[in-house]
């Protein structure tokens, strides 16, 4: 597999598929590489689109940080390569599709397949972390269901090596921790915090700070505005973890080892993950 990293590709080297989804800046499509028969998601990006964006140096980061991590729950990014008019991502392929397509049909998910998905998230992001790379992006549409029903973090598209941590601001601020939306200093700590806003969503269908204005969502993030519906009935145990994640100062947010030691992981989650 080492020399397929050094290998030029190009787009002889595949038959091109379906289309799996579109982002922002171009298609995905299911792809076979002809000479091994491997399946794989092909993400084509419009260099204009990455241009207007001013996008570049982002996907290139992007790029560069997944394509050195090797996790089970991390999306493998093999290769890319680019002609005149595209960017094109060599993807592993995720055979069940989008997770927030599921948690859509499901509505929430019971305690198990949540403390299964957040135990296998953590471990991802342990992995992360000890790579001083942190996602920042974690969010349902950023991840994706395995053949084995296993989940996958991609798109690292606002992943950072944690020497420099600016961000823009775009996309949803549900996902966003205090610091970040009052856009000060943060560290790997922020994960932490979307980490409890997505288990949060697994077991009750929504973020727990949703709102119909930005400005309302704002108010209620860095106040922790947080509150547990009376239905669907949720566990206290589930109850204490999430609010051991979400919680304004940074350095007092459960640490993600102590999280898989928490009594409702170890007692919910699948150890296969
Ligand atoms: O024409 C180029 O040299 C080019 C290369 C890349 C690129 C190079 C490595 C990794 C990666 F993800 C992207 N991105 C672009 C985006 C817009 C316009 C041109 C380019
Ligand atoms: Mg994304």
């Amino acid at each position: 597999q080492k020399e397929a990293a050094q290998k030029r590709w190009t787009i002889s080297d595949f038959d091109v598929g379906k289309p799996l989804g579109r982002g922002k800046f171009g298609h995905v499509y299911i792809a076979r590489e002809k000479r091994s028969n491997h399946i794989v998601a092909l993400k084509v990006l419009f260099k204009s689109q990455l241009q207007q964006s001013q996008v570049e140096h982002q996907l290139r980061r992007e790029v560069e940080i997944q394509s050195h991590l090797r996790h089970p729950n991390i999306l493998r990014l093999y290769g890319y390569f680019y002609d005149q008019k595209r960017v094109y991502l060599i993807l592993e392929y995720a055979a069940r599709g989008e997770l927030y397509k599921e948690l859509q049909k499901c509505k929430y998910f019971s305690e198990r397949r949540a403390a299964t998905y957040v135990a296998s998230l953590a471990r991802a992001l342990i992995y992360c972390h000890g790579k001083h790379v942190i996602h920042r992006d974690i969010k349902p549409e950023n991840l994706l269901i395995g053949a084995q029903g296993e989940l996958k973090i991609a798109d690292f598209g606002w992943s950072v090596h944690t020497f420099n941590r600016r961000r823009t601001m775009c996309g949803t601020l549900d996902y966003l921790p205090p610091e970040m939306v009052e856009s000060v200093e943060h560290d790997a700590s922020v994960d932490i915090w979307s980490l409890g806003i997505l288990c949060y969503e697994f077991l009750y269908g929504v973020p727990p700070f949703e709102a119909k204005e930005h400005s309302d969502t704002y108010r209620r993030i860095v106040q922790v505005d947080l509150k547990f519906p009376p239905k669907p009935i949720v566990s206290s145990s589930a109850k204490d973890l999430i609010s051991q994640m979400l919680v304004k100062e940074s350095t007092q947010r459960l640490a993600l080892h102590k999280l898989l030691e928490h009594p409702w992981i170890v007692q919910n989650a699948d150890p296969s993950g």
